[in-house]
């Protein structure tokens, strides 16, 4: 019986790929969530003196992209061929690009900074992210998946990072394309995720 446990804050952001990919393959964790106050007495206890990290089989691994993609490999969300895994691989890492340009305008405390870092972000880097996004759908036949015809860890790494940006401005669901929405439709009416989805925590990112 393998053991499989997955820390991180009362978030979504880093950590909820990994919970995804879980949820999506059926797979039972604990899903441990660390309060900020519980932090500064757990961080030594990490491997890399941040979150995520998960434990499997009794020893602790971190890195939070590494852990999606082990957890997507292991329980069979990388596609069934090497150029499957290369678009998810790409997918991952257009996505990795736009989340660090959310979250460095959301955490910038210079007020000018952060007013220019979120007009970028908005008016140039999601709709160009967007257009990335919709030409690889398209490229898989308008599936509402980046590869295949199930879902992978890349339809979970877009899904999670819309949410991201819903949390910032309700409104840019409204500029979702069809190819994005039915990507989210997608991973809305999975089986496991559907279900995880209608019970999960409302946390702010
Ligand atoms: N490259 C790391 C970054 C991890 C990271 O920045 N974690 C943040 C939370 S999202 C953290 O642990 N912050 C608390 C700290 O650094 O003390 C990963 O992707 O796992």
């Amino acid at each position: 019986m393998s053991e499989l446990k997955v820390v991180y804050f009362d978030l979504r952001a880093r950590g909820e790929p990994i919970r995804l990919v879980l949820e999506a393959a059926g797979k039972k964790y604990e899903d441990v969530r660390l309060s900020f106050d519980e932090w500064p007495a757990e961080k030594p206890n990490t491997p890399y003196g941040q979150l995520p990290y998960i434990v499997y089989n009794g020893k602790k691994y971190g890195q939070s992209l590494a852990l999606a993609n082990f957890v997507a490999r292991e329980f069979g969300l990388y596609g069934k061929t090497n150029l499957d895994a290369l678009r998810i691989d790409e997918v991952s890492g257009l996505t990795a690009d736009l989340v660090d340009s959310v979250f460095k305008a959301k955490f910038e405390n210079d007020e000018t900074k952060k007013a220019e870092l979120s007009q970028k972000l908005w008016d140039e880097a999601v709709p160009k992210y967007f257009g990335f996004f919709n030409t690889l759908l398209q490229d898989n036949g308008n599936t509402g998946f980046f590869v295949g015809s199930t879902v992978s860890l890349a339809d979970l790494l877009v899904f999670n990072l819309l949410d991201s940006l819903i949390a910032e401005k309700a409104e840019i669901a409204n500029t979702f394309s069809p190819e994005l929405n039915k990507l989210r439709s997608n991973v809305q009416k999975h089986p496991f995720l559907n279900a995880y989805l209608a019970k999960r925590k409302n946390v702010p990112f």
